[in-house]
């Protein structure tokens, strides 16, 4: 049979592709700035109370953009479903969508916005330097005239207080779903101790305290997160169940636990860098110990988790040859370390713990 395309055939076949994804995706930006510039301006926050005009808003972010665009902008996003909306234009009053209102007004407990105003402030910029990471294997964000690699970049972005806590922020809201997640499907009950390296503020090990009365925490991290995570811990009333530890994980001992976690470390190394972390919690686990990583593991055959795929290139932006990577990747390096087995526990949306056991 000839299966060469006729002129007719393909004519036939264009007539049914439509550019619609690709414009998506291509133009997708125009719908994140417009969403990550409401955030910026704590919009939800400010809908929290109840529905506000486009003119109120427009005062109270004291905006001199004409009101057409104060419209279109607000429009956008009742078009995307992050407003709803009563009336039209000058008759108009806005709120919160449901999601929106539980999870991006900064006055309510679930607010998770931190790492949309970290998109906002620091990745969308570096993200403009994809083409050039991808061409030169280099790091883009503020260390890009000093790139070390494997999250070298901290010690220069903490510099910066707001930018710590920024940081800090964005990683609580990025990991809130998956850490509850995880205190409610992981067995807990055989550990008596855990060890979050790289634990950012603590809030794993609070999670985890909050959701199982037996378990001591520790979470180590470098030395100017302590204050903030001290002032988090005590917060939650778990002063006396979490310790900070500061430290180094490449240069330090890490104290011992039954179980050790990584929530998005892993992904910020090399391949050398992954081993030698692995080598050191292989040493630190007693016989029956359980090492877990959270992040975003991609699917074996590559195909379906793209956030995932996208963490790794924001991993190429934030530290050059850092990479996400698959459970089947999890397994030969573990395995090498000396583990026995692994599994995946599937956590929120894109992300999952991969566990291994020794
Ligand atoms: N060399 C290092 N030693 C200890 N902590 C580090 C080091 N380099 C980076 N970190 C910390 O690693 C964390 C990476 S971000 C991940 C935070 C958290 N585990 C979560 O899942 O949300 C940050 O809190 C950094 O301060």
């Amino acid at each position: 049979m000839n299966t060469e395309l006729t002129a007719e055939k393909t004519t036939q076949l264009k007539g049914q592709l439509t550019p619609s994804k690709i414009m998506q995706v291509g133009m997708g930006f125009w719908a994140s700035k417009a969403l990550l510039s409401a955030v910026h301006f704590e919009l939800f926050t400010l809908l929290g109370p109840g529905p506000l005009s486009a003119h109120d808003i427009q005062e109270k972010l004291s905006s001199k953009a004409s009101i057409r665009h104060i419209y279109d902008w607000l429009d956008t996003l009742v078009s995307l479903g992050f407003l709803e909306r009563k009336g039209l234009l000058d008759q108009a009053v806005y709120s919160n969508a449901e999601d929106t209102d539980f999870f991006l007004d900064m006055k309510k407990p679930g607010y998770m916005g931190g790492i949309l105003e970290m998109a906002n402030n620091r990745l969308y910029k570096h993200w403009m330097n994809l083409d050039e990471a991808l061409l030169t294997g280099q790091q883009q964000n503020e260390s890009k005239d000093d790139p070390h690699g494997n999250m070298d970049f901290f010690s220069k972005l903490y510099q910066d207080p707001g930018k710590l806590q920024e940081f800090m922020n964005a990683m609580s809201g990025i990991q809130t779903g998956n850490f509850i997640a995880l205190s409610n499907k992981f067995n807990f009950d055989n550990y008596s101790s855990l060890l979050d390296v790289g634990g950012a503020d603590g809030w794993l090990s609070i999670q985890v305290c909050l959701h199982h009365t037996d378990i001591q925490c520790t979470t180590f991290d470098l030395p100017p997160i302590e204050p903030l995570a001290k002032k988090k811990i005590e917060s939650y009333g778990l002063k006396d169940r979490i310790q900070f530890m500061p430290g180094d994980f490449f240069k330090d001992e890490l104290p011992k636990a039954d179980i050790i976690v990584m929530g998005n470390i892993l992904h910020g190394m090399n391949e050398e860098g992954k081993l030698q972390l692995l080598d050191k919690v292989f040493k630190t686990l007693p016989d029956g110990g359980v090492f877990m990583t959270v992040e975003n593991i991609i699917d074996n055959e590559r195909r379906q988790n793209t956030f995932g795929l996208l963490m790794s290139l924001n991993m190429l932006i934030e530290n050059g040859d850092a990479f996400d990577y698959t459970l089947d990747d999890f397994k030969n390096w573990t395995s090498r370390a000396g583990f026995k087995r692994v599994e995946l526990l599937p956590l929120s949306g894109p992300t999952s713990a991969a566990i291994a056991y020794k």
